[in-house]
């Protein structure tokens, strides 16, 4: 990527996108277009084609979709299904009839079988079953990875993805039901802290495991990719190392300052028991993360303070 090349980064008002905005920012690109999606529906064929022929980017870094956690996509599989399908198709078409050098699609973890053996390596891709809470999800992803491993293989195009870990810090969904589960820590706690609240009940047993990437780190780790990996392969990203629910909601009280008890609701769904990704192939590459969590939490937690609850999708 030259320095005055175009890049499109889709949805660089969600957390991701506009991490991946700042790291290319940063390090000095300088030309990066963008739309909201109020601007460009990108479930809508003939207005991406438009914006493709007219804009022409060189680069596309594909951070929009429909997101949310466990509750939101337990929910929603259908809406989680359509939307993703459809806005991954239209921009990795609409890339490739516009001769876009190079694309990075964004996937997520949950495309592994949820029994996959741990860590899980790219490779275990589609040899099990997936996590019931989010299949729709899941599937929408796997058909965007392999929609660029079919254009790769059948028209000799360079387009990458990547699959994050579950990911926190600036800009985070603080949705009450719709949003994963550390922003939603931050905010119940919080919120605990400010009410003297005896207690702040979490879902599930808080016995699953997970793995979590601070977002800065997960766009430079993009960004690092776009410039140095090429393969049809996905790359796993994440820390390697992983916590349980219930020791996640103690670090986060602990950061927070909130001093009452714990309480857990068994109603809900715990999701996929565990699932921490396997980082050798993106090591190998020469990249690791640099944000320790309980560092990442502080980070994200003064970035709540300071939006102010505006942030509430
Ligand atoms: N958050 C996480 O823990 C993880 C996220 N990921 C992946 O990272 C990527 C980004 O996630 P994240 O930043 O957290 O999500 P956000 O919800 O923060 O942002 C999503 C972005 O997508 C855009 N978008 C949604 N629908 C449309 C649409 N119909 N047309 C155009 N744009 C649309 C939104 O644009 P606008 O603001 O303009 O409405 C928004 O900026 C996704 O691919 C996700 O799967 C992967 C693993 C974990
Ligand atoms: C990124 C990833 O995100 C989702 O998968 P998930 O990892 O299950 O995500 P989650 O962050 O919502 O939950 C993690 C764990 O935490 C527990 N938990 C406790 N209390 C709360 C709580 O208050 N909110 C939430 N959301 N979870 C809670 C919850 O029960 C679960 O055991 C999918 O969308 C998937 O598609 C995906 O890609």
């Amino acid at each position: 990527m030259e320095k005055q090349e175009k890049i499109y980064v889709a949805g660089h008002r969600g957390m991701v996108g506009s991490a991946i905005v700042r790291n290319l920012e940063a390090k000095g690109f300088q030309n990066i277009v963008s739309r909201t999606s109020k601007e460009l529906d990108l479930r809508r064929q003939m207005e991406v084609e438009d914006f493709f022929k007219e804009e022409k980017p060189d680069y596309v870094f594909l951070a929009a979709a429909k997101v949310g956690g466990i509750m939101a996509n337990s929910t929603y599989p259908a809406d989680f299904m359509y939307d993703n399908m459809i806005m991954e198709m239209n921009v990795i078409h609409s890339a490739f009839e516009n001769k876009v050098k190079k694309l990075m699609f964004l996937g997520s973890s949950c495309i592994y079988p949820r029994l996959a053996l741990q860590p899980m390596k790219e490779s275990c891709l589609l040899t099990s079953s997936l996590e019931q809470t989010n299949e729709a999800y899941a599937l929408a992803k796997i058909s965007g990875l392999k929609y660029c491993e079919y254009l790769n293989r059948q028209h000799g195009t360079d387009y990458i993805s990547a699959m994050p870990t579950n990911l926190y810090g600036p800009n985070d969904n603080y949705h009450p039901q719709n949003s994963h589960v550390l922003p939603a820590f931050i905010k119940r706690f919080h919120e605990a802290k400010m009410e003297n609240a005896s207690s702040v009940t979490i879902w599930g047993t808080g016995k699953p495991l997970r793995e979590f990437l601070y977002v800065d780190d997960l766009a430079d780790a993009c960004v690092f990719l776009m410039q140095n990996y090429s393969g049809s392969e996905t790359v796993n990203l994440g820390t390697g190392k992983e916590l349980a629910i219930a020791e996640l909601a103690e670090l986060v009280k602990e950061v927070v300052g909130y001093s009452g008890k714990i309480e857990f609701d068994t109603s809900k769904p715990d999701g996929t028991p565990r699932k921490l990704l396997d980082v050798t192939k993106l090591n190998a590459l020469g990249w690791r993360y640099k944000t320790e969590l309980e560092e990442g939490i502080r980070m994200a937690y003064e970035d709540f303070l300071e939006r102010d609850f505006r942030k509430d999708r």
